[in-house]
């Protein structure tokens, strides 16, 4: 693949569908010894740092989910930003990003932050989690006097934000960026597959809110590089997949590294659309005992602005469904998930065969061509992304219309935020999720379940393989049926960690 053009389209070795194998080393990235990659420097207009989407048209339905505050003493919600009470800049900052009234996880999220309170916070898909916390936080630091300071070996941030992939930690950095735009408060972003020491040197600048994926940061941490003692907020954006067992090793030796504060010492705060109850009872762990357990909907419900469809299929019929899905679509920005690295190549390039303009993002790709993947599925040059599951979290992409789930997930969990892609802010989106009996019927239960939390139409050959003598017994090796309540409340419910595909 030319470095000049991420798109499958573009690749002259793309003729070579009948031999997928040998199509990997065309464009598959062989990673080198040492990390060189410097990412583009962010942008400095003002227009660009605050280019926004607009809301869409279920904006103000937010107003009416149910929404849950369990634990002692919570905060008084509040209406409007101005309640808030953001300082000057930061309420212009906020203006200015489009932000006319609060989402229900920013009117409820923001006091409970505010009064210095821990908070696991549960919200749909989309719905604004990134500024129920950053804007606390930032508020907190400005009314400190909190300024960066590049004559300072030793960094120490005094918010320490964390998230599961490279991708989604840059954007809430960019975020944090973008509100703090005009402060004296510096975040700076520490991830994977870019070259360490131009990491180091962006921390060396100054740097208040570190924003960082675990393996990064935990090495820059190691290094000597930042001071833990001053952190005041440890956030941990993602929560249930930052502590299932792909990543709670590293959470733990982060709360464990030399100079953190104690949990009783600092603030933390989880946010996240899904929190099975296991993970719910890890997660206390991390928290002060009086957390309050924020809800907005249904834990691990699906956003009800995403229209769900599941289609029965076969293997072999899969793509020939998806051509016929993609041609309808057209131009419209869509993002196909498969299990697996090679299957989103081989799909990525079948697709450019087809003449439909395609890229793909997934853990094998350089993160040189991960961002440009990205950038041209952003602008519309690629407006089809196969993705793995490096991608099911947090993307916020403009225009996303449709997610197809090529493959199912391996948990409802990773299903909810992936179709999550779309329907995101008040906008309306689809998805349509291929179903092969032969390998999905272990979720049809929690599928089912999703479906009708959501207002969804239930196809009647999925009720019978959820219900019937083909389906669950209770048990779903798969499937997962979500925790409805704070785990201190007491319901019960299954887990399983989604396949590895992170970072
Ligand atoms: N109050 C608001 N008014 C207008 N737009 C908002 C508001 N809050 C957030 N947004 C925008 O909504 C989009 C989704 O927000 P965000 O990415 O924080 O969602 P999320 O809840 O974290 O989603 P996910 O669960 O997928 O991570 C973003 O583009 C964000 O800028």
């Amino acid at each position: 693949l030319s470095a000049a053009s991420n798109c499958f389209l573009d690749n002259p070795n793309s003729n070579f569908l009948e031999s997928f194998f040998p199509l990997q080393s065309d464009y598959v990235s062989i990673s080198g010894p040492k990390v060189t990659y410097v990412p583009p420097p962010p942008p400095e207009e003002e227009d660009s740092i605050f280019a926004r989407y607009e809301t869409g048209i279920n904006f103000d339905k937010y107003d009416d989910i149910l929404v849950e505050v369990s634990g002692h003493n919570p905060s008084q919600a509040i209406v409007t930003f101005e309640e808030a009470g953001l300082c000057e800049l930061l309420s212009r900052n906020v203006s200015k990003s489009g932000y006319v009234k609060p989402t229900p996880v920013q009117k409820h999220g923001i006091p409970i932050v505010q009064a210095g309170r821990d908070l696991m916070a549960c919200a749909q898909t989309g719905s604004g989690k990134t500024a129920a916390f950053l804007l606390p936080i930032l508020q907190k630091l400005l009314t400190d006097g909190v300024a960066a300071s590049r004559f300072s070996e030793i960094q120490e941030p005094s918010a320490i934000i964390v998230a599961p992939t490279r991708e989604l930690i840059n954007q809430i950095y960019l975020e944090a960026r973008k509100f703090a735009f005009g402060t004296c408060v510096r975040p700076v972003v520490v991830y994977g597959g870019i070259s360490t020491s131009y990491t180091i040197q962006e921390v060396l600048k100054g740097c208040n809110i570190l924003c960082g994926t675990p393996g990064r940061l935990l090495d820059i941490i190691r290094r000597g590089k930042v001071g833990l003692s001053k952190v005041h907020y440890l956030v941990l954006d993602e929560a249930d997949r930052m502590l299932d067992m792909g990543f709670e090793p590293d959470m733990r030796r982060l709360v464990a590294s030399p100079g953190m504060p104690s949990k009783e010492h600092r603030q933390t705060l989880m946010f996240s659309a899904t929190y099975p109850e296991d993970i719910q009872k890890l997660a206390a762990e991390f928290l002060k005992v009086n957390y309050l357990f924020l809800t907005v909907g249904q834990v691990g419900g699906a956003c009800s602005d995403v229209e769900q469809h599941v289609l029965m299929v076969t293997q072999y019929s899969k793509r020939d469904q998806l051509l016929e899905i993609l041609r309808t679509t057209g131009t419209e920005r869509t993002m196909v998930f498969v299990e697996t690295k090679r299957k989103a190549d081989f799909i990525a390039t079948f697709l450019c065969q087809e003449k439909i303009p395609t890229t793909s993002i997934h853990g094998d790709r350089e993160q040189r061509e991960r961002e440009l993947a990205l950038g041209d599925f952003r602008s519309g040059k690629c407006p089809v992304l196969v993705a793995t599951s490096v991608a099911a979290r947090g993307l916020d992409i403009e225009h996303v219309q449709h997610v197809v789930n090529f493959d199912l997930p391996s948990t409802i969990d990773e299903y909810v935020h992936r179709i999550g892609r779309t329907g995101r802010c008040g906008n309306t989106g689809r998805a349509v999720s291929f179903f092969d009996p032969g390998t999905d019927t272990p979720l049809a239960r929690s599928l089912v379940k999703v479906l009708s939390g959501a207002q969804q139409e239930v196809p009647s050959w999925l009720e019978e393989i959820a219900f019937g003598a083909h389906g669950t017994t209770g048990f779903s090796p798969r499937g997962t049926v979500f925790a409805s309540v704070d785990t201190r409340e007491k319901r019960s419910v299954q887990h399983q960690i989604a396949e590895e595909d992170w970072e």
